[in-house]
Formats: C-alpha cells, structure tokens, sequence
C-alpha cells in the first residue's frame, strides 16, 4: 500500500504577539491562511522506518533534517505511541514549501505525516486527538491539519476557522536563507516589552476576509513580527516596497519570516507583480488561498 497526503503552506494575515507566558511561549491572536504551495508524503508499508526527502530545484536540501531529527520522525512517535505501536514504514517527502521561511513547512510535513500514518496503520485516530498531538508537534501544526482561513489562539495551536468569502491571490517571495522563529520571537520582546497579556482580535482583518474585499484585506493585514524580522533581515524592507510598486495591494512579512507575501487584486494583478519582482528575484511564486488542509491526493 502506497499513500500520498499534500499539506499546505501558511501565511499569517494577522499575527498579533503577546507578552512571553511562563512557559516561554508567546499567547497568540494569529489569522492563518492555507495556499497553494504543498509538500506531499508519501508512506509505503514496511517493516522498519526510514525517511527520505527530494526538494524543489530552488531548496537546499541540507537545510532539512534526517536521519532522526526531522518533525516528522517526532509525528510518527507520537501516533505510535498514541496506539501501543512501534513506528514503521517508508516515508518519501516531496518538498516545496520554502524551509525555515515563516511558512510552516515542517508543520506541514508533521500533520501530513500524521494524516499519512493514521491510514497506513490502519488506527482511525479521532480528530479530536489527531489535533492534540499535532498541538504537542508544534504550534503551528494543528492549522496545517485543517487549512482554510482560521483564527489561531493560545500559542497558536486552538484553531477554529473563520468566515472567508474571497478567493485571494497572492505573490510569494521566499529566501535563500531561512530565519529562526525563537529569534525573531526573542528580538520582538526586546522591542516590545510592554506587550499586552492578550493581544486584540482583528475585528476589521476578519470583516475584509467575510466581505471577500481585497483593498479591506489588504489595508488589514498586519504582523507584529514585522519590525523585529525587518531588524534581522533590513534588505526585506526593500523587497516590500518594490513587490508594492510592482502592483501589490500590500506587501507583508509571514510569520517569523523571510518570506514576503503580497496581496494582489487579481490573478492578472499577481502575475504583473510576480513578472516585475522576478527581475530582482530567483524565485517568486503566483498562489491562491484558501485552500484545504492535509489532505490524501493518491492511494494505490
Ligand atoms: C511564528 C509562527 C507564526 O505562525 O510561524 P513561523 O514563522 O514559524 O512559520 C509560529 O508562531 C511558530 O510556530 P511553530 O514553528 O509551530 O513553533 P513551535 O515549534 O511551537 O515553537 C518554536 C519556538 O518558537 C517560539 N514560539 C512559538 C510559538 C509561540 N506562540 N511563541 C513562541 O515563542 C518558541 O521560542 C518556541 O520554542
Ligand atoms: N520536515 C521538515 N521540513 C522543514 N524543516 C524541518 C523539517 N523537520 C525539521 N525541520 C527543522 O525545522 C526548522 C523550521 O522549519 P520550517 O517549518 O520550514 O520553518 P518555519 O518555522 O519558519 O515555518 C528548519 O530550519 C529545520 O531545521
């Protein structure tokens, strides 16, 4: 038996930081967003366990982990352990989403591996307990399970979805060089020591999305790890003015970063945006969102 389950890149359309919890993690007001960029997992049945990875001609394929380390060597433990097994199977990994970009592809790979996993051993986990122990995975981990548009709570792993009537095109910008996330987490406490314990819900973000209006969306997008990623990375602020005057409704950084996300008026708008910012850059991507958490794609 063969399957193969595609996961979804995130942005963030709205990333509001609190101040540090006790436990070191930021609380959360984060609206996520699943567009077309994936990696896919593909398990065959075996006795052992091995993980191997094929990347996109533009990844360096050295930046993912194996031999142990990778997330979803952790995902299979887990679910294992959940059912009294031991873990087995080949696990191929076909990589696309940028690594280490603000993209959440080893998230991606976790809960593709846990929906891949669940099939191929034949254990029905409940979707209930699929989403705890993506939640243990990694914060961004249970969004990746259920894609969409969602609000994202807690340390970002209490998803629920949200009202999204748009269809909304997007130009992404990735870089060679990854950021790390708890980096970026750490210079936003240095900028921002006065955070508040909750950070506010983006009431108007949310309206734009229900409205299906891209010039609202676009003015409301916001991510309060803007500035601190920007400090660690100046030349990004250059790369959003240009994607801006390329034609971008709005230009933003996702997540912890470097990947630059520009919201677009149309696919004409985004394929103009993404043509002018290609001169400058290798690799700039036209996609859309919403689109669906993992998800089996083939199963012979
Ligand atoms: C910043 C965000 C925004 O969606 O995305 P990325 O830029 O990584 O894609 C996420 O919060 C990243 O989530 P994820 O990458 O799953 O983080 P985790 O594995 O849970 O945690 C990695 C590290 O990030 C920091 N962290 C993460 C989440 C959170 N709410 N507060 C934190 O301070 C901690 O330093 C933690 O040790
Ligand atoms: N399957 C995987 N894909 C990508 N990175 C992985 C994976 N497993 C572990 N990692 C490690 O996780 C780090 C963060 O990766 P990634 O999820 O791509 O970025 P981000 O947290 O910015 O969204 C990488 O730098 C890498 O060391």
């Amino acid at each position: 038996m063969t399957l193969t389950v595609r996961a979804p890149a995130k942005i963030n359309l709205h990333l509001g930081v609190g101040a540090p919890r006790e436990d070191g993690f930021h609380p959360l007001t984060s609206v996520y967003q699943a567009v077309g960029v994936y990696d896919d997992l593909t398990v065959t049945r075996a006795d052992g366990w091995s993980v191997d990875l094929v990347v996109a001609d533009w990844i360096d394929r050295s930046h993912v982990p194996l031999g142990g380390a990778n997330i979803v060597d952790r995902a299979a433990a887990l679910l294992a352990a959940h059912h009294g097994l031991v873990p087995s199977g080949d696990l191929h990994i076909d990589k696309a989403i940028p690594v280490a970009g603000g993209m959440a592809g080893g998230s991606a790979d976790a809960a593709a591996a846990l929906v891949a996993l669940d099939r191929l051993w034949g254990v029905e986990t409940s979707d209930a307990d699929l989403l705890a122990i993506a939640a243990e995975l990694g914060s961004d981990v249970p969004f990746a399970l259920i894609g969409g548009t969602a609000l994202g709570t807690g340390r970002g792993e209490i998803v629920e979805p949200v009202a999204d009537h748009g269809t909304w095109w997007w130009v992404l910008v990735p870089s060679t060089e990854g950021m790390s996330t708890p980096a970026v987490y750490r210079h936003f406490d240095e900028l921002v020591p006065d955070a508040p314990a909750v950070p506010p819900m983006p009431d108007a973000l949310l309206a734009a999305l229900d409205a299906g209006d891209p010039h609202a969306l676009a003015a409301a997008l916001h991510n309060d790890l803007q500035q601190a990623a920007l400090d660690l990375r100046p030349d990004l602020a250059g790369l959003i003015d240009a994607g801006e005057a390329a034609g971008a409704l709005r230009g933003v950084v996702t997540g912890s970063g470097p990947t630059c996300v520009f919201l677009c008026e149309s696919a004409d708008a985004a394929r103009a945006t993404a043509a002018d910012l290609r001169t400058a850059h290798d690799v700039v991507l036209v996609t859309t969102g919403a689109v669906a958490g993992a998800h089996p794609v083939s199963y012979v």
